[in-house]
C-alpha cells in the first residue's frame, strides 16, 4: 500500500517535471524565435550609432587638422620671415643684433623659447642670444649647420628636435645660410624654437585627454606633439610616415591606428604642408568615439534586456496559463466522459444539446433506446423531437420550454417515442438540465438522459387495468363504472341529454354452481358478459359489480324510454340457452332500470334507483325488466 502510494507520488512528480520541461522547451523555442530578430535590430541600431559617431569624429578631426595646418603654416612662415628679416638686419647693422632679437621675442611671445645663434662659414659659433660663453664652439657637425655648408641655395631648413645640452630643453632649429657681399657662403643663422610653440593649438580647444595634435617632419621625425606623451616620448621620436608628403599621393587623409607614443588607438586626420616638408596630425581616441554613443548604447541595451525579460516572463505566464487551461479542459472532458460513461453504464442514454450551435449529440445507448438505424442521425433538437410520439409532442415541448425559461429546476418528462415496424411505442423518461447560460441569461447548453421505461409503463398499465377490471370477465369493475358514470353524468348535464343505468342480477345462478360446479359457473359468467356486450354499442359500458350482478351504463340514449328496449334485449339474450361444457343451461335475469334525469340526477341516487328497480323485478317474479317507478323521494332513499 505504502509502496503504491510512493509510486503514485513518484509518477505525479515525474508528470509535473515533464510539464515544467515542456514549458521550458516551448519557452526556449519561442524566445529563440523572438529574441534574435529583436537583438539583431538593436545591434543594427547600435552599429548605426557607432558609424554616426565615427563619422562625426572623422569630420571633427578633419576640420581640426585643417585649422591646425593653417596655424602651423602661419607660425613656420612667421619664424622664417623673422629669420630672413634678422639676416637682412644683421648684414646691415650687426652691432644691434641683441636689441632686434629682444623685440622679435616680444613679438613672437614670451612663453616661447626663441633663441638666435650665428656661425661662421666653418660652423663655429660667433653669436648666441642666450649663452655668450659658448662663442667659438664648433657646431659644424650639427645637421642644421652642415646642411647649409654642403648644399647650395637660400632655403629654410628645419631640424629634428634637439635636447639642449645645457638647458635640458627641447628645441627645433630653423636655419638659413648667410652670404657675403660677393655672394659666397658666410655662415648660418639659427633660430631655436621650443616644439611646444607649434602644438599649443590643442591647449586652446578642449578636446579631452585622449586628443592629440602632432607635427611631423618629412621622413617621420616627430617635431612636436601635444600632449608630449609619457616621458616626453612624443618629441624626437619617429613614426611611420609612409603616407605623408608623397608627391603623387593626396595632401590630406584619415587613418586609424594605435599610437606608437602612448599606445592609444585613435582616428587621425593628417594634412601635408609641402612647402616646409611638414605634416600635421590631429587625432581623437576611439574611446572618445565610443563615449559619444555610450549613453544611447546603454539605454538600448537596457531596453533590450528589459524587453527580453518581459517577453520571457510574459511567455512563461502565457504558457503556464495555456497549460492550466489545457489541464482544466482535459479534466472537464475527463469528468464529462466519466459521467457519460457512468450514465451509459446504468443503462441510460445521454444527450447533449448545444443551443448556441443548435446541435445535438447523442450516445450509442440513446441511439439504441430510440431504435435508430445507423444512418439516422438526429443532429438537432427538432430532429430529435420528430421522434416523439405525436400525441406527446406538445407536452414535451411545453416542459422543455418551461425549463429553458427557468420555471422548472429540471426538465423531466415521460413520453413515448415512435417505434419501428408497428410495435407498441417505446416509453422513455427524459431528464435534462441547463448547464450553461450566457451572461445575458440565454440558454447555451443542456445535457440530459433517456431511460427506457417501457416495461415499467406496461406493468403500471397492467396494475391499473387490474384495479379497474373484473379478472374473470375482463369487464370494467365497480370503480371504473363509477368513473365512467361520473363522466357521463357531467356530459349529460352539460349537453342536457338523458342517460340510463341498467342493473341486473342473474336468476337462479346458485343452482348452476351447485349443480355443475364453480368452474362452469365461471364460464357462464364469461358467456353472460359476452352476450350482454353483444347487445350494446361501443360507447356503452357493461360492468360486473358483484358475483352475478352487472350494471350497464348507457351514456347516450335518445329518450329515457329507449332504455327499456335495451333492457328487454339483454333479457332476451340471457334467456337464450347457454351451451357450456356439453350442458345446456337456461338462466334468466332480473333487470332494473333508472334514468337521468327522470329518476335521479346524482350518481349515488341513480345507482340506488337502478338497484331498487332490479329488486322490484326480483320481487315481481324474476325474469323481467323493471323501470324505476317515479322519482326517488326522501322517504324511499335509504335502502
Ligand atoms: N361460479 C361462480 N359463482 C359465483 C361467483 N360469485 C358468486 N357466485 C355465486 O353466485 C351465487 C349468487 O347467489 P344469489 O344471487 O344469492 O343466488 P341465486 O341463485 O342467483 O338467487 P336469486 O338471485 O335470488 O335468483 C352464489 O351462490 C355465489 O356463490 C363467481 O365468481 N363464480
Amino acid at each position: 500500500m505504502m509502496a503504491a502510494t510512493r509510486l503514485g507520488t513518484g509518477l505525479y512528480s515525474a508528470y509535473l517535471a515533464y510539464g515544467r520541461l515542456r514549458i521550458g522547451l516551448q519557452l526556449a523555442l519561442g524566445l529563440l524565435l523572438v529574441l534574435p530578430p529583436m537583438w539583431g535590430l538593436l545591434g543594427f541600431e547600435i552599429m548605426r550609432l557607432r558609424a554616426a559617431a565615427e563619422q562625426e569624429t572623422k569630420s571633427e578631426v578633419g576640420n581640426l587638422v585643417h585649422a591646425f595646418a593653417e596655424e602651423v603654416g602661419a607660425t613656420v612662415g612667421t619664424i622664417d620671415l623673422s629669420l630672413v628679416g634678422l639676416r637682412d638686419r644683421l648684414q646691415q647693422q650687426r652691432a644691434d643684433l641683441g636689441g632686434i632679437i629682444r623685440r622679435l621675442q616680444q613679438h613672437i611671445g614670451e612663453t616661447v623659447l626663441f633663441q638666435v645663434a650665428i656661425t661662421d662659414a666653418r660652423g663655429r659659433l660667433v653669436y648666441s642670444s642666450v649663452d655668450t660663453s659658448a662663442v667659438g664652439m664648433d657646431l659644424s657637425d650639427r645637421e642644421h649647420i652642415r646642411v647649409h655648408m654642403e648644399r647650395q641655395g637660400d632655403r629654410l631648413f628645419i631640424s629634428k628636435p634637439i635636447l639642449g645640452r645645457v638647458s635640458g630643453q627641447w628645441s627645433i632649429q630653423f636655419t638659413r645660410p648667410l652670404y657675403r657681399q660677393d655672394g659666397t657662403f658666410d655662415g648660418v643663422i639659427v633660430a631655436s624654437v621650443a616644439p611646444a610653440y607649434f602644438v599649443r593649438f590643442l591647449d586652446k580647444i578642449n578636446l579631452g585627454e585622449d586628443a592629440t595634435v602632432a607635427l611631423v617632419r618629412q621622413g617621420g621625425d616627430i617635431l612636436a606633439r601635444n600632449p608630449a606623451g609619457p616621458d616626453g616620448k612624443g618629441i624626437g621620436g619617429r613614426m611611420d610616415a609612409g603616407l605623408f608628403l608623397r608627391p603623387e599621393g593626396p595632401a590630406a587623409g584619415l587613418y586609424r591606428r594605435v599610437s606608437e607614443v602612448d599606445g592609444i588607438e585613435r582616428i587621425y586626420a593628417w594634412r601635408d604642408l609641402p612647402r616646409y616638408q611638414l605634416t600635421v596630425l590631429t587625432g581623437r581616441s576611439v574611446e572618445s568615439v565610443r563615449a559619444r554613443y555610450a549613453a544611447q548604447q546603454r539605454a538600448f541595451l537596457l531596453a533590450g534586456l528589459g524587453a527580453s525579460l518581459l517577453v520571457a516572463g510574459a511567455g512563461y505566464l502565457l504558457l503556464l496559463a495555456a497549460r492550466h487551461r489545457a489541464r482544466a479542459v482535459d479534466a472537464l472532458a475527463e469528468s464529462e466522459a466519466r459521467w457519460k460513461f457512468a450514465l451509459e453504464g446504468s443503462g441510460d442514454g445521454v444527450w447533449d444539446w448545444n443551443l448556441a450551435r443548435g446541435s445535438v449529440t447523442i450516445s450509442e445507448r440513446t441511439r439504441q433506446i430510440l431504435q435508430l438505424e445507423q444512418n439516422e442521425v438526429p443532429g438537432t433538437m427538432e430532429a430529435l423531437q420528430d421522434l416523439v410520439y405525436p400525441d406527446d409532442l406538445n407536452a414535451v415541448r411545453s416542459a422543455l420550454q418551461k425549463h429553458l425559461v427557468g420555471e422548472t429546476p429540471t426538465y423531466l418528462m415521460e413520453h413515448r417515442v415512435r417505434s419501428l415496424g408497428g410495435k407498441p411505442p417505446v416509453w422513455i423518461l427524459s431528464r435534462g438540465m441547463l448547464v450553461k447560460r450566457s451572461r445575458s441569461g440565454k440558454p447555451l447548453r443542456m445535457v440530459g438522459t433517456f431511460s427506457d421505461i417501457t416495461d415499467r409503463k406496461r406493468r403500471e398499465a397492467q396494475i391499473e387495468h387490474m384495479a379497474r377490471h373484473d379478472p374473470l370477465t375482463g369487464l370494467p369493475n365497480r370503480a371504473l363504472l363509477n368513473d365512467r358514470l361520473q363522466q357521463a353524468l357531467l356530459r349529460a348535464r352539460r349537453e342536457n341529454t338523458p342517460l340510463a343505468l341498467i342493473y341486473f342480477d342473474l336468476d337462479k345462478f346458485k343452482p348452476v354452481n351447485d349443480t355443475w360446479g364453480h368452474a362452469t359457473g365461471d364460464r357462464l359468467l364469461e358467456a353472460v358478459a359476452e352476450r350482454v356486450r353483444g347487445c350494446l354499442r361501443g360507447s356503452d359500458t357493461v360492468a360486473r359489480v358483484g358475483g352475478d350482478e352487472f350494471v350497464v351504463l348507457l351514456p347516450a340514449i335518445g329518450a329515457e324510454d329507449d332504455a327499456q328496449a335495451i333492457g328487454e334485449n339483454i333479457l332476451a339474450a340471457l334467456n337464450r340457452p347457454f351451451e357450456l361444457d356439453g350442458h345446456v343451461l337456461n338462466i334468466s335475469a332480473s333487470i332494473g332500470i333508472a334514468t337521468y334525469p327522470g329518476d335521479a340526477t346524482d350518481q349515488a341516487s341513480l345507482m340506488r334507483c337502478a338497484d331498487r328497480a332490479m329488486y322490484q323485478a326480483k320481487d315481481a317474479g324474476r325474469g323481467r325488466v323493471q323501470m324505476h317507478l317515479g322519482r326517488e323521494t326522501e322517504a324511499v332513499r335509504p335502502r
